[in-house]
């Protein structure tokens, strides 16, 4: 399913694109964003380091960068270079003025059409269409409680056929095995089990994403104006664009029919498995310009582009974190899970919000190894002056080093050590109380002014309780059924730094074996 893709095929043509566009973009990009602004730019190798040189600083050295521009310039703003712009990094203390200025004009959406590149890689459709926001809260995360009995079921299929089924030790790749489960169960919310075991779809649905990163990792080396030339040169540019066709190949037919059906009053999603899902939600509900077959296919990938790899992150991630803690953290959370199941009548949702260690150290994990170091981004279509003066102009793209603000010492003491239970240990005294939000913004899926990965305020993601959801469904299931460490003479493999993003390593491989009675409770 995961192939991997050399991304220059035209080898000779890179140096002279390179060339061309660095000498013109350098002079033209310089006059159009350091001319207006007053922050400090961080980042430039030397003083007059041309824009290419402070942009290729960034792609390989971001994290550092902010790190540094946020000991030196903790409050106030800075500014980053990178090909697509200027970046201007906020302060910590605008963060609550940030999130209330309307999104007509400082907009998160275009921020991040223009962060991954929309127009290249269908993600501009965000633009035009809210569906995928709306159907998210409003429908799937209101209903998990219905959903988590399929997504169970589908979790066991999917461990039973992704991952190492032997009593004895058997090397596996987590990035690989781990990826496969997670599509799937996305897909199950997303697509439902007409289509979630479908290869198509589950080859989409990571692919898609995949070349995606591929396409803005490479095009970013570049300034915008040379885009549309680099881009047609770049296989991963080309795979993005057939993944969206085959998605909707896919999907149309089907989708065209329930339409017909729900338009006549002859279908409408009932409680059962099979209408349980985004998909058939979204057919019920959707109207106006939305209501268009090809839409709601591109709609369903960019949903799959929004949940596969960010719980992938998360999941192999926590089994890196949890494998390199020696201090009988594996042992506590399995101990947890028998409690909570030995506590309740059955197994549901709540069993899940039950789980304040696990939850816990999702966050941890969260906070030393997110998706991006980069936060609560925002294009400002018109300028906005601050309460404190700081003056944003038109245009201007703008955002917080949510990592660096996580990771600050006066936040966060020793952050450098993973300490699984953390969270758990702050929010332990509220949790005996009565009141059921006590304790809540200790929680992974609540976003607070210290715990910014899912943003915060009223543009957070949607997703983020699906996916505390799905990732510890993952961890009860290998937690109680398996038992796993490194590969001798191994530790737990750094992150993957490009630009503000992290990844982590397709191919690190651990070791697995399946025990011999399993404890799970589902
Ligand atoms: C650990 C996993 C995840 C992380 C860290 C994450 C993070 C984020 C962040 C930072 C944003 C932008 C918030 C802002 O504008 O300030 C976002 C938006 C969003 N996320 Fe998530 N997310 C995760 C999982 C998911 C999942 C599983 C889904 C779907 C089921 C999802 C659906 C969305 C959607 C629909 C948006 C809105 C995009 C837009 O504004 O166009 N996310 N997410």
């Amino acid at each position: 399913m995961m192939e991997s893709t050399p991304i220059i095929s035209l080898y000779w043509v890179w140096p002279v694109l390179l060339l061309v566009g660095y000498t013109a973009g350098t002079a033209m990009s310089r006059r159009l964003s350091e001319a207006r602004c007053v922050f400090p730019v961080v980042g430039k190798p030397f003083a007059f380091a041309p824009r290419f040189i402070s942009n290729l600083a960034f792609a390989f050295n971001a994290t550092n960068l902010i790190q540094q521009g946020y000991a030196k310039f903790k409050h106030e703003a800075f500014q980053l270079i990178r090909s697509t712009g200027n970046m201007i990094i906020l302060p910590h203390n605008l963060l609550e003025e940030l999130s209330t200025i309307p999104p007509t004009i400082a907009s998160p959406y275009k921020a991040l059409e223009h962060d991954l590149l929309g127009a290249y890689t269908g993600l501009d459709l965000i633009l035009e269409s809210r569906l995928h926001h709306t159907i998210v809260q409003r429908k799937l995360t209101p209903r998990l409680g219905l959903i988590t009995p399929g997504l169970q079921e589908e979790l066991a299929a999917a461990f039973d056929e992704e991952l190492p089924t032997s009593e004895d030790w058997r090397e596996f790749q987590p990035y690989q095995c781990i990826g496969k489960i997670a599509a799937r169960l996305s897909a199950r919310a997303i697509v439902g089990p007409a289509f979630c075991k479908d290869p198509t779809w589950l080859d989409i649905s990571f692919n898609y994403t995949e070349n995606l990163f591929r396409t803005i990792v490479f095009l970013r080396m570049f300034p915008p104006f040379l885009h549309s030339v680099v881009c047609p040169l770049i296989p991963a540019y080309w795979k993005c664009n057939y993944y969206i066709r085959l998605a909707k190949q896919l999907l149309v037919p089907r989708i065209r029919e329930l339409i017909s059906q729900n338009d006549k009053g002859t279908w409408a999603p009932k409680s059962t498995e099979e209408d349980t899902n985004v998909l058939h939600w979204m057919i019920d509900s959707v109207k106006g310009r939305d209501r268009d077959p090809h839409v709601l296919a591109h709609i369903e990938v960019l949903l799959a582009l929004a949940s596969v790899h960010t719980t992938l992150l998360r999941m192999v991630n926590v089994l890196y974190d949890i494998t390199a803690s020696n201090d009988g953290l594996v042992e506590e959370l399995r101990h947890e899970i028998s409690s909570v199941a030995g506590d309740s009548k059955g197994w549901d949702v709540a069993s899940y919000d039950a789980l304040h260690k696990l939850d816990s150290v999702l966050r941890e994990s969260q906070r030393m190894s997110p998706p991006t170091t980069l936060g609560l981004k925002r294009f400002f279509t018109e300028a906005y002056t601050f309460q404190d003066g700081t003056r944003v102009p038109k245009g201007a793209y703008v955002c917080l080093p949510i990592h660096a603000i996580e990771n600050d010492p006066e936040i966060t003491p020793n952050p450098e050590i993973f300490d699984g239970l953390r969270s758990y240990r702050m929010s332990k005294p509220m949790l005996t109380n009565q009141d059921k939000n006590s304790g809540k913004e200790y929680l992974f899926s609540s976003p607070t002014p210290i715990t910014l990965n899912f943003g915060y305020g009223k543009s957070a993601c949607p997703g983020r309780f699906f996916a505390s959801l799905i990732v510890k469904m993952v961890f009860v299931k290998i937690l109680t059924e398996h038992d796993f460490k490194f590969l001798p003479a191994t530790g737990r493999p750094s992150n993957l730094m490009v630009h503000e993003f992290l990844f982590s390593s397709p191919w690190q491989r651990m070791l697995l074996k399946k025990k011999k009675y399993s404890a799970c409770p589902f």
